[in-house]
């Protein structure tokens, strides 16, 4: 109470006035008790005949009776407690700020214990979620690393519902929050991206953040998932939502009345989900057809229940992220928002750097050694890799002084290989200080430990056969493995949660290195056919009905999952056929004939290349070419990339210039592939093969500056560069604009929606001056300003082959617009132009329009979204009647209003070879539009 009341009224009158409402709100009473009972108010005779009562009103009733016995203080004590322990009692808060109630100072000397199960419950969850989740879970069990020691941030890109960019998350804790929400009433946050990027890893950086309190929410529980232990259970198993959250996150302790999860269901919006791997559920899960548990109280299939709480039918407001990898669909009506990661950036790549070597000396010298090989950049912008690449660099060069890194053509064979040694070489008995200094020699380890490396990759090849990335001890032990093996990290122990019922299961470290290890089974199997090497191939070769939906089928009104299926990408087995390639590549083969028979290994490698030539070709075969303004063109399939990266980890030259030979358009389009940087040394590898010129259309992948530095010996050959939507930054500007310069055949060059300033805009500049055949430049949404628009321009007027220019969405501004006009004063060839959305006014707009009265070549003008009002009008209306050589203005989305809008259509009547102008979105009412219908060619739709 305040102050004010506080003399006049006393809190034991208060108890009596409020007994009814006390009595129906009040839920944990043994909170009150437990304080009551400490502070000597009651005694535990008055606790057991309180406990004794039957009905939890009563309970509270018989409380009321006793504190009200004790006096002033007991009462004021009781109220103090509901007070101090908010979250046990939520729905009496709003009756203490009715009361407008405030402690007393004596009584707020009073010590007051949250005793109460669900605030209990909350602690427990954070204590265990702060343990579980403050280690890096292990590799080789003994150096485990704590995630505040290693943790970088990655690019964590904010996607609209048609997976446009929308920018980057600039904090993690802000992944919860609205930004970014395209749908308000999906429940699910869905996190993206491809193995190793670090999807586990961000959702692990999430929990630790809440349960240190230090994530921006008022969500009180958490509960992580791996998808995959929803497959787990039989079909017919049935479990309940409270055993599914608490049996597999932890139980809470003394909590007969089941407090906590009646809390849960009451207020769902203080909970959030995390569910890891969406990919790795084994049955696809259709949330149309798929019969929804809704009643909490139901048991169910545990998928049915996931399937519930992701669409919302099942605790409705709690909050879930989700991940999966890059290619899943998820249906979008559950969808509340998506992020797609994408790795390190440099700066985060650094900052890797500095984490993982404490000594300046070593970060110094991997930072060079990066410096030289922006493939092997490209590579380390995967986390996973860049661990494996750091910790086998830590470790290898710490055995051996002159040990560097592989500068040129690294592939992913050679990383894991890499990591191989590096496990190993552990077993050797040999003290680390004898070997100091030795010359490093991966065949002696490797074949030092061929019966533990044979033994992981038998297991390995079985789970993948199975289709399980889980493993039991006696499974470990019948592939010949001992138990002094498992610490040399190949596997991990799973957690219980994970595992579902089963105890003592164990992983491989990352399942990529369960594919590598089933490549390397492969290889060394003596008994089945060599040809089975091929049949992962041939099963990813198979098409699937229903690619990438995993919504999209079963369970079909039966509350069982139907049949198991595949796990919902083929992706581990594209990895192992990739490892294959790798391992049975040329450049092993001195390796690799320490370890199976040089004869096995050479029927193996034939087998492998003549099915890749034939793939290669019954793919381009398969392919149909259409024509396009920019000619031949042919759209390969996600697939292809998959070839070209085998193609690549093989290193034939043979079927890398047949591929290149094969491609008989002369346009490729490998947009929206999911392209990495990493990639465009495969793409490099076999296009550098082609003798004709070409071009390559790479625009919505995820190249970055390392991609475009990989692709320079292929811009020899390219008539069209498309890179738009490509996290292209001004260095890449630097290498296209030496090497476009240096061929001069470029055509065609899209950089739409990069990150390219006015910095970049000068070498781009540059390209236009000194390329005479370009004719196309797409440099909208980049972060361009007057200073680029100069640049731009200035090019743009002295060039005699371009004719199609966008710019849209860059902020060029009335200075730039000025630069234009000076261009289209002088330029003889341009014939559209796009400078919509660049924040040119009136005075920009007259400029332009000036400067168009004496330019019959331009034919379509593109000035939406800017900022012109009726001044510019006159001047535009003096080009519209003038103007013999313009077909379209498009002037949406200004700020014209009935007067200007006159003047133009006053102008059209006089000019009958102008097509149309749309004036949509300009400020004129409904009525006002009216007064215009005479003139057809006047827009307002
Ligand atoms: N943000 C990060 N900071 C430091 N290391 C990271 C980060 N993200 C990932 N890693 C490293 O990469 C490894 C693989 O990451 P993670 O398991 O999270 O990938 P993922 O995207 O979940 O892969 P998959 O789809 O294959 O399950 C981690 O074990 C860790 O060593």
């Amino acid at each position: 109470m305040g102050k004010k009341e506080e003399a006049n009224v006393s809190c034991l009158g208060v108890l009596t006035h409020h007994r009814e409402l006390l009595v129906s709100r009040l839920r944990s009473v043994q909170c009150i008790l437990d304080n009551l009972l400490a502070s000597g108010f009651v005694c535990e005779e008055d606790v057991e005949i309180v406990q004794r009562t039957a009905t939890k009103t009563e309970q509270v009733r018989k409380i009321l009776e006793l504190v009200q016995c004790k006096g002033e203080e007991a009462c004021e004590f009781f109220i103090y407690i509901i007070y101090k322990v908010r979250d046990a009692y939520i729905d009496l808060q709003p009756w203490l700020q009715d009361l407008n109630y405030y402690p007393s100072n004596t009584i707020s000397l009073m010590t007051v214990v949250n005793t109460d199960p669900i605030s209990r419950y909350c602690e427990k969850l954070r204590h265990e979620m702060s343990r579980d989740t403050s280690f890096i879970m292990s590799y080789g069990q003994k150096e485990e690393t704590r995630l505040e020691d290693l943790y970088t941030d990655t690019m964590v890109e904010l996607l609209n519902e048609s997976n446009e960019s929308l920018g980057f998350l600039e904090s993690l804790d802000r992944l919860l929050d609205d930004q970014a929400v395209f749908n308000p009433q999906g429940e699910t946050i869905y996190v993206r991206g491809d193995a190793g990027v670090g999807k586990s890893i961000l959702l692990q950086k999430l929990q630790n953040l809440w349960s240190k309190k230090e994530l921006h929410t008022d969500a009180i529980f958490f509960f992580k998932f791996r998808c995959r232990m929803f497959s787990s259970f039989k079909e017919a198993e049935q479990i309940s939502l409270r055993d599914l959250l608490f049996k597999h996150n932890c139980y809470p302790d003394q909590d007969p009345d089941s407090e906590v999860f009646d809390y849960i269901l009451r207020f769902p919006d203080k909970v959030i989900f995390t569910f890891d791997g969406y990919d790795e559920i084994q049955e696809d899960l259709d949330l149309i057809n798929v019969l929804e548990v809704v009643s909490p109280e139901d048991r169910a299939h545990p998928l049915q229940l996931l399937v519930s709480l992701l669409s919302g039918k099942l605790l409705k407001g709690s909050q879930k992220v989700l991940t999966a990898r890059t290619g899943i669909e998820i249906q979008s009506k559950v969808i509340r928002k998506k992020v797609t990661l994408r790795g390190f950036s440099p700066a985060h790549l650094k900052s890797y750097i500095d984490l993982h070597f404490k000594e300046q000396e070593i970060q110094e010298l991997v930072k060079v050694q990066l410096d030289a090989s922006p493939h092997l950049c490209g590579l380390c912008s995967t986390p996973l890799f860049c661990w494996i690449v750091f910790k086998s660099f830590r470790h290898l060069h710490s055995m051996h002084d002159r040990f560097q890194l592989p500068e040129t053509s690294i592939t992913l064979t050679d990383i894991f290989l890499m990591l191989c040694e590096v496990f190993l070489s552990r077993s050797s008995t040999a003290a680390p200080s004898l070997l100091k200094k030795s010359t490093r020699c991966a065949s002696d380890t490797l074949k030092g430990g061929l019966r533990p490396l044979a033994a992981f990759a038998k297991l390995a090849l079985q789970g993948m056969e199975r289709g399980s990335f889980i493993c039991s001890q006696e499974e470990i032990f019948a592939c010949g493995l001992a138990e002094e093996d498992l610490p040399l990290g190949f596997l991990r122990p799973v957690s219980e949660c994970d595992a579902g019922e089963s105890p003592a299961m164990f992983e491989f470290l990352h399942i990529t290195l369960q594919s590598f290890l089933a490549a390397f089974a492969l290889l060394l199997d003596d008994q089945d056919a060599p040809s089975s090497i091929l049949k992962f191939f041939t099963e990813c070769s198979r098409k699937r009905d229903a690619a990438c939906l995993p919504f999209g089928f079963c369970i079909s009104g039966s509350s069982k999952p139907c049949e198991k299926k595949p796990f919902a990408t083929n992706e581990h087995l594209q990895f192992t056929n990739l490892f294959l390639c790798g391992l049975l590549s040329k450049a092993h083969t001195g390796l690799m004939e320490h370890l199976v028979s040089p004869v096995l290994l050479k029927k193996k490698r034939v087998l492998l290349k003549s099915y890749l030539s034939t793939s290669v070709k019954s793919h381009l075969s398969g392919l149909s070419p259409y024509n396009s303004n920019e000619g031949k063109k042919v759209h390969v399939l996600p697939n292809f990339l998959w070839i070209l990266r085998c193609i690549f980890e093989t290193g034939s030259k043979d079927i890398a210039q047949m591929t290149a030979k094969g491609i008989t358009a002369n346009l490729i389009k490998l947009g929206y592939c999911n392209v990495f940087s990493g990639d465009c040394t495969a793409i490099n590898f076999v296009l550098q093969h082609r003798k004709k010129l070409m071009g390559l259309d790479m625009d919505n992948n995820n190249i970055s500056d390392y991609g475009v530095k990989q692709l320079t010996p292929s811009f020899s050959k390219m008539t069209v560069v498309r890179l738009c939507v490509n996290h292209l930054s001004d260095s890449s500007m630097e290498v296209l604009a030496e090497e476009l310069c240096k061929h001069r055949i470029v055509e065609v060059l899209g950089l739409y929606n990069n990150h390219i300033t006015d910095v970049g805009a000068k070498l781009v500049a540059q390209i236009i001056e000194e390329c005479p055949k370009l004719r196309v430049l797409k440099i909208g949404k980049n972060r361009i300003t007057a200073v680029g628009g100069r640049f731009l321009a200035g090019a743009i007027q002295k060039s005699t082959s371009i004719f199609d220019v966008g710019m849209w969405g860059n902020s060029i501004g009335d200075e730039g617009a000025e630069a234009f006009a000076d261009a289209l004063r002088h330029h003889p060839s341009l014939t559209n132009l796009s400078l919509s959305a660049n924040c040119i006014t009136s005075a920009g707009g007259k400029s332009l329009a000036d400067a168009l009265k004496e330019n019959t070549v331009l034919r379509i003008f593109w000035l939406v979204q800017n900022e012109m009002t009726d001044d510019a009008a006159p001047h535009l209306a003096e080009l519209v009647q003038a103007n013999t050589g313009l077909s379209h203005l498009w002037l949406i989305n200004n700020q014209f209003t009935v007067d200007g809008i006159r003047q133009l259509s006053e102008a059209l009547t006089l000019n009958k070879a102008l097509k149309e102008i749309c004036v949509k979105g300009n400020q004129l009412s409904e009525d006002e539009e009216k007064l215009f219908v005479a003139e057809k060619r006047l827009l307002f739709h």
